[in-house]
């Protein structure tokens, strides 16, 4: 093996192994160490894009220049959010997720530890209980009647939170 495979290998280790590799996906602003200027830096995957948006904190809604992002920009971010889907109803964009809960009083906790979140978060989804046990939630920004970041933003942090106990398994 050559001296530049030997160095595209070792680089190829010591970078997915390497701490800093997680520590800067999560914060670029830190400085690119030396092995990540290699043609072996990995583009961010969607669990890596999530994490960055779960980082993220939602932004009051009533500064005057908030305006609906584009059917575009809502379709790159969708790709960020597992498991949520992009709605358009009579063209306004929305995001929307459902579960099957276990029980009708688990789908009431269930909502309980997403109004935790939203509270947290100064944004708040739309609940939907119906037929006992089947869950959806719909996150849209009301104050521009479209999406924002702020969106995209609780529906990753919804995705972190550990709701296991409450879903019926999927069979
Ligand atoms: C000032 C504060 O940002 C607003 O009252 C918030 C509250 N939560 C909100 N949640 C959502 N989904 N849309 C809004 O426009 C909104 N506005």
């Amino acid at each position: 093996m050559n001296r530049g495979r030997i160095v595209d290998e070792m680089n190829r280790v010591l970078l997915f192994r390497h701490p800093l590799h997680a520590l800067r996906l999560s914060n670029p602003l830190l400085p690119i160490p030396f092995f990540q200027s290699h043609p072996y830096t990995p583009t961010p995957t969607r669990m890596d894009s999530e994490k960055m948006l779960n980082n993220k904190k939602c932004v009051p809604c009533n500064s005057k220049d908030l305006r609906p992002m584009t059917h575009d920009s809502a379709h790159a971010l969708i790709q960020q959010v597992a498991q949520w889907n992009l709605i358009n109803e009579g063209d306004m964009l929305k995001l929307r997720r459902s579960w099957k809960v276990k029980t009708f009083t688990k789908g009431l906790e269930f909502f309980r530890r997403i109004a935790d979140l939203a509270e947290a978060e100064g944004h708040h989804p739309d609940l939907h209980l119906v037929g006992w046990n089947n869950v959806t939630i719909e996150i849209w920004t009301h104050a521009v009647g479209g999406l924002t970041e702020n969106d995209f933003i609780l529906a990753a942090k919804i995705n972190e939170l550990n709701l296991h106990d409450l879903l019926r398994r999927s069979v």
